[in-house]
């Protein structure tokens, strides 16, 4: 991966992951650098990890790649503090959800090129979905650094930055709304009068068992939701109420939802 020194610039929960993720791939720990704004978090990075945690200032200076993975809301203090003192050419990865790389590139050196990632949390088990666009300054070779570093995590994509929000609704935040389904189907179990431990392990792999086919058969999932339901079988009658309730309305409604969140996000960063 050519040398490259990455600094993951506000190493939270998805920084942390990167962090992780990186080190799982091969990548040397001597080659990464974090920052945290608590002293605790910082001790606790180094420990668990072995990666050096500096200030923003030394992780500016040192790193070739920033990847910047505080909450929307910080970003605009974050750049004040940092942002004039990017040296041309350092690559700027934006891991935050809504905000443009225009938003970077207004903060930032003349020319700075920024890609901008929407992954998930996935990533902790090296399922990954993350989507990667260029912002204006970011070259082929950019985008294919920015790959490199988050491949082994998952799968990648590349898409047109003008879809950047509608991927954070759909497959940044997708995995709570997978979570929030499995958690209700448990609690579906517990009426029907299964112990808790038993719905749990019942759903966990009906949903593992799910999502492999859903991978690896290449079908539609009409078509395997098809093969599950019988004429006038268990699976209809389910189906019949969750029609009934809207879940697919909600679906669509909760979804642009969370786009237009994202939208917020960036105009209240600005
Ligand atoms: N949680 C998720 O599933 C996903 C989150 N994201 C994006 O990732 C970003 C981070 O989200 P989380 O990790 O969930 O949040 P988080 O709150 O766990 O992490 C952000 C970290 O940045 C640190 N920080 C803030 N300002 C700083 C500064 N000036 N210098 C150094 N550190 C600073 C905070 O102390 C915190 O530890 C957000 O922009 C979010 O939109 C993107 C995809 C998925
Ligand atoms: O909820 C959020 O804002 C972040 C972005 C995508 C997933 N989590």
């Amino acid at each position: 991966m050519g040398g490259h020194t990455v600094a993951v610039i506000g190493a939270g929960k998805i920084g942390e992951l990167m962090l992780s993720g990186l080190l799982r791939s091969g990548w040397p720990v001597e080659r990464l650098l974090a920052t945290a704004r608590r002293p605790a978090r910082a001790q606790e990075l180094t420990d668990r990890y072995g990666v050096r945690v500096v200030d923003n200032p030394t992780a500016v200076e040192e790193a070739d790649v920033l990847a910047v993975s505080v909450k929307p809301q910080d970003a605009a203090a974050l750049l004040d503090e940092i942002g004039p003192k990017v040296p041309a050419g350092k690559l700027v990865i934006s891991l935050c959800a809504g905000l443009p790389t225009a938003f970077f590139n207004r903060r930032l050196p003349e020319g700075t090129p920024v890609v901008r990632v929407m992954t998930n949390t996935p990533a902790l088990v090296d399922e990954a979905m993350s989507a990667i666009s260029a912002g204006a300054y970011a070259t082929g070779e950019h985008l294919a650094l920015a790959e490199e570093m988050f491949s082994p995590l998952g799968a990648t994509v590349r898409v047109p930055e003008s879809q950047q929000d509608a991927v954070t609704a759909l497959s940044g935040s997708g995995p709570a709304y997978f979570y929030l389904l499995v958690e209700a189907m448990i609690d579906a179990g517990i009426l029907l009068g299964l112990p808790r431990q038993v719905a749990h392990e019942l759903i966990v792999q009906t949903a593992i068992g799910s999502a492999v086919m859903l991978r690896d058969s290449g079908e539609h999932p009409v078509k395997l939701r098809e093969a599950v339901t019988s004429p006038a079988g268990t699976t209809i009658s389910a189906i019949r109420e969750l029609e009934n309730h809207g879940v697919r309305a909600a679906m669509l409604a909760a979804l642009e939802a969370a786009r237009d969140r994202a939208r917020e996000l960036a105009a209240q960063a600005d």
